[in-house]
């Protein structure tokens, strides 16, 4: 587009681009410094915008022509190609997700009971969990992963998994083949040149074999579960989001073409890799910060133990007792930025930006990490302060200005209640229960572990001691 005002950004080179790596927020930092707020770069041959500005990304994510995702056929590799699910589906096949899922998600509990007693028994497992460790330096419990996934499963099939059980454990060892093992099979969207090398060397660079494995592996998993769900379904009583999405694909409605078994395969899936791996490293990183910031977790504890008789857990009903609480919780989703850049956008028509042509096919990143340390909005920015979520009285205030970790717009996180909610229930039993601190002579590491796209905590010692 030569005669577009396309926002600047680093000299390309055909083919390479100009990344010599996947980008991380310290990248960006530096792109916006000699740029401005709204910078382009070039992976391979995908033109991406990334934007650093509060307004910017408020303004980009509620338009329509910014609201899809990237339209590349190996995104979705698990269904050969075919748009499925809700987080990497476009038009009316995302529409009609999104809507389902909004709807069962807020029928089936999201801000409602059922939801809340699933957490809840979670959480005293956790706890349970943590006293095995009293006293001793070691890595964050396992047991966080499956309170994490054992609420989504009471979600999606009535099903929750003990600790150590094996098929808990082989569908974690498939999220994280998904996840990071499988990455490879994006690459041609990037090096077009990849689709033209010879079949078996394709095969080979892109890890093929292994994704047809892991491919075989989700259908098998989940067609057991959905069988089982068809043999009890109750028409009359809906139990669960798989009941729910069978009881639609037999209606006669005219969205009926959107619902099928390998569409709610690919649905649950997205449920999973969008709730799993964030909420649990947000919980982790909600310990790390109390064992860096004792007096904050000391604060923290006194509250809850003013709102809270010390025989039960606390429980959302405490919620607009533990105000402090949730000026923490708020504060570590600002310091963490756990998705620096969202998730990408796809821009479908030519639109203006800040003083920039965004056109069609432009990929959009929106820095929430950058807006997170911006000093327009926030005061010393690199500084862990909760107090900054606090009136003057004590009463927490969601500052929204600046603060964006669940994204913004059209496609903002579908699961931010649950979300929250979890993270509210679980810090809240986890600092009713223990102290978290850092091991003797060390200092807890706060600075993130560079993981594709996300900013999880390095893995590390901390002390759980219980309570007395
Ligand atoms: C602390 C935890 C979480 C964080 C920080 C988080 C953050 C995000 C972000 C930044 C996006 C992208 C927004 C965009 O594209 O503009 C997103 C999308 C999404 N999230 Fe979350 N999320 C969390 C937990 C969850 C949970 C628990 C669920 C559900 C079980 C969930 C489901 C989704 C889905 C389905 C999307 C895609 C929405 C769409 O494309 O329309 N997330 N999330």
């Amino acid at each position: 587009h030569p005669a577009k005002n396309l926002p600047p950004g680093p000299l390309s080179l055909p083919i390479i681009g100009n990344l010599k790596r996947v980008i991380v927020p310290e990248d960006v930092r530096k792109l916006r410094k000699r740029y401005g707020d709204i910078f382009r770069v070039k992976a391979g041959c995908v033109d991406m915008t990334y934007i650093c500005n509060f307004n910017l990304m408020k303004e980009a994510f509620t338009k329509t022509e910014c609201s899809d995702r990237p339209h590349w056929k190996n995104l979705h590799f698990l269904t050969d190609g075919r748009e499925s699910g809700v987080i990497l589906t476009n038009g009316e096949q995302w529409q009609n997700a999104r809507r389902f899922l909004l709807r069962n998600l807020r029928d089936l509990g999201m801000g409602k009971s059922f939801l809340e007693a699933a957490i809840q028994e979670e959480a005293q497992m956790l706890v349970n969990d943590f006293r095995k460790y009293d006293g001793k330096a070691g890595h964050l419990p396992m047991s966080i992963n499956i309170a994490i996934l054992n609420v989504i499963w009471q979600l999606v099939a009535s099903r929750r998994y003990e600790l150590n059980d094996k098929e808990i454990q082989s569908f974690i060892a498939l999220l994280k083949f998904l996840q990071e093992d499988v990455v490879s099979v994006f690459l041609p969207s990037f090096f077009p040149i990849l689709n033209y090398l010879p079949r078996f060397l394709t095969r080979k660079l892109l890890k093929l074999d292994l994704v047809d494995d892991v491919k075989q592996n989700v259908f098998k998993f989940m067609g057991n579960i959905i069988e089982s769900h068809k043999a009890k379904l109750d028409p009359d009583n809906p139990r669960d989001v798989i009941d729910e999405y069978l009881l639609e694909m037999n209606k006669k409605s005219n969205t009926a073409a959107f619902f099928s078994e390998l569409d709610l395969t690919r649905t649950i899936f997205d449920l999973f890799g969008a709730g799993f791996d964030t909420t649990s490293n947000m919980l982790r990183w909600m310990c790390l910060y109390m064992a860096a910031y004792p007096d904050v977790q000391s604060n923290v504890q006194k509250e809850i133990d003013d709102a809270v008789p010390r025989d039960r857990l606390p429980s959302q009903q405490e919620k607009s007792q533990l105000q402090y609480l949730e000026a923490v919780i708020h504060e570590v989703l600002r310091m963490s930025s756990l998705i620096p850049f969202g998730v990408s956008h796809c821009v479908t028509q030519d639109i203006q930006l800040g003083g920039y042509v965004l056109p069609k096919g432009m990929i959009l990143q929106g820095c929430s990490v950058i807006s997170h340390e911006d000093p327009n909005y926030w005061q010393n920015p690199h500084k862990f302060n909760p107090n900054r979520f606090m009136d003057d009285s004590g009463k927490f205030v969601p500052q929204k200005e600046g603060f964006l970790p669940f994204g913004t717009g059209r496609r903002q996180c579908l699961g931010e209640s649950l979300a929250r909610m979890e993270l509210f229930i679980f810090s809240a039993a986890l600092l009713q229960n223990f102290t978290f601190s850092p091991p003797t002579s060390k200092v807890i590491d706060l600075s993130p572990r560079a993981f594709l796209l996300a900013q999880f905590p390095k893995f590390q010692d901390i002390v759980i001691t219980i309570r007395k």
